[in-house]
């Protein structure tokens, strides 16, 4: 292969990562080491989860994606598809807690990303119901968050990341607080939606099963700092549903995670 041939390689392999960080670590101000060194590629349109034990590092790896905190050392690459931007930008966020604001009615939470971005109201107001149609919650534009379970307000929470129409979604522990059910059902509006829209997904679970159904790969990080423990492509056949829960597959794929993470907790505690 020629030298322009290599590199036209590179720059295509390189245009379509949506996420990539090189040797990132972050030493807080009080010391704690929480990452790295980190490296980590996410193909655009992929859906990886991160799983590893408590305080390796998974939320302050999303928060630097998102541009919400600085490296301490390394490179963070975000692409949209247009190409390479800041990170933080293209990002929608969502959070464990659906931080809805109780005073105004669920379209206005969902148009507040839009109208701190200066989106004119009725614009906003009709991206804020194209949102919630998205999540299944037409019905419930008008009405104020202590009237929802919280199943559905994670729904709202999720429309309100989706309402910029962000290329990737990062999601932090969303669902760990619903019961199984609730979350059962939201995995699969997830993933409905991850096949309709075509987003990037870096979704944080501390749930071996949840990370296996959901994903393509599975990016199991060691105790803090965080680093990558394991890299599992988790590969079956497309819809998934509930015919891969209940599956042979699905519990092999679930006990190879779940060796993968072993290292991570009969290590020395760093909690
Ligand atoms: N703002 C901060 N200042 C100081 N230390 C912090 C800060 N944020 C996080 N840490 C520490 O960094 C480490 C990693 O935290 P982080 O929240 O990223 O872990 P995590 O894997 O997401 O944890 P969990 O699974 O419990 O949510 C922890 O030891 C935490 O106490």
């Amino acid at each position: 292969m020629s030298a322009a041939q290599i590199s036209s390689t590179v720059e295509a392999s390189l245009t379509a990562l949506a996420v990539s960080l090189r040797g990132v670590t972050k030493t807080y101000d009080n010391g704690v080491m929480a990452l790295g060194p980190l490296d980590l590629a996410v193909c655009k349109g992929e859906f990886i989860s991160l799983l590893g034990p408590s305080g390796c590092g998974k939320s302050t790896a999303l928060r630097i994606i998102a541009g919400l905190s600085a490296p301490s050392s390394g490179t963070v690459r975000v692409a949209r598809h247009e190409g390479e931007v800041q990170p933080g930008h293209g990002i929608g966020f969502v959070f464990q807690e659906p931080t809805l604001m109780p005073w105004t009615s669920v379209r206005e939470n969902v148009r507040l990303p839009l109208k701190l971005g200066g989106v004119a109201k009725a614009q906003g107001r009709a991206r804020a119901d194209e949102a919630l149609a998205s999540v299944g919650l037409t019905d419930f534009a008008d009405a104020y968050p202590r009237e929802l379970s919280g199943g559905m307000k994670m729904r709202v929470s999720l429309a309100r990341a989706l309402v910029t129409d962000p290329d990737i979604l990062l999601m932090d522990e969303p669902f760990a607080a619903l019961d199984e059910i609730t979350r059962f059902r939201l995995n699969n509006d997830l993933l409905a939606l991850w096949r309709a829209l075509g987003k990037t997904v870096i979704f944080v679970t501390h749930s071996v099963f949840e990370s296996v159904y959901l994903s393509q790969r599975v990016v199991v990080m060691t105790a803090r700092p965080g680093r990558i423990q394991a890299d599992l492509r988790i590969e079956t056949v497309e819809p998934r549903g509930e015919e891969f829960r209940t599956s042979t597959a699905y519990s092999d794929y679930c006990r190879r995670v779940s060796a993968a993470l072993a290292p991570s907790y009969s290590g020395q505690s760093t909690l």
